[in-house]
């Protein structure tokens, strides 16, 4: 993988750019300007130019971006020929809506275990997804080289969880929880959380009213 010093704002906006530039060239785009960009994954020109000059000159004054050098550039940083083996732990009303997301789609990860405690769904397919016993977490995550977990347990045991999946070797947990899990260094944890997000897009409509 090819590895690059940049801002995490940027990196989090790569994926962003990819996927634009997956479509357009779909579309049989050969050329796009940071303007275009803008119009459509909405950062402003100026914003979209600098996150690309961190990876070198690669666009040319008059011209734009080439769209397939630029998204075999990104797909390389974004190491999107490797596909990412992601568990699941945690099968309730959440998991399975995002067992039920194909993240591959759109993204270069897949979920290819999900892990819970109920007899009636341990050893069971849910779209598609192999369900185990928690019993298995470790010896499935080490065979099956998973890197990532996904965390939609009750909040109650999110921690025993995420210090089994780090035991296990996980580098990265996305974490539905509300509690805000405690991890070795070598972890990293990415929240998510609705409300605070539904809170954060009510705020702005209350205090700004219109763009
Ligand atoms: N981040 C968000 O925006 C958001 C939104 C909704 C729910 N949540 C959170 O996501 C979590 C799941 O919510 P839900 O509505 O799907 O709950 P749920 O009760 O429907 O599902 C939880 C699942 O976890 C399983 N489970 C319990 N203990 C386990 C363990 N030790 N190991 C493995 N699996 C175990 C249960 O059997 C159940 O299938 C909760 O913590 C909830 O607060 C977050």
């Amino acid at each position: 993988m090819v590895e690059h010093d940049i801002p995490k704002a940027t990196a989090k906006r790569l994926p962003i750019y990819y996927r634009y530039l997956n479509l357009l060239l779909d579309s049989g785009t050969v050329r796009v300007s940071s303007n275009e960009l803008s119009e459509a994954v909405k950062f402003d020109a100026a914003t979209i130019r600098r996150d690309f000059s961190y990876f070198g000159a690669l666009g040319k004054r008059g011209y734009g971006y080439d769209v397939e050098a630029l998204m075999n550039f990104f797909g390389e940083i974004l190491n999107q020929d490797t596909l990412a083996s992601v568990a699941l732990v945690g099968v309730g009303n959440l998991g399975q809506a995002l067992l039920n997301f194909n993240f591959h789609q759109s993204s270069n990860a897949r979920i290819a275990a999900a892990f819970d405690v109920k007899p009636e769904i341990i050893n069971t397919i849910q779209s598609g997804i192999p369900v185990y016993s928690l019993a298995d977490l470790e010896s499935q995550i080490m065979d099956q080289r998973i890197d990532v977990a996904i965390v939609t347990v009750p909040a109650d045991v999110a921690q025993d969880v995420a210090n089994r999946l780090a035991n296990a070797g996980i580098r990265g947990i996305l974490n539905f929880t509300p509690l805000r899990l405690d991890v070795p260094n070598n972890v990293r944890v990415q929240n998510v959380d609705l409300t605070n997000e539904l809170q954060t897009l009510l705020y702005f409509i209350n205090n700004f009213g219109d763009k």
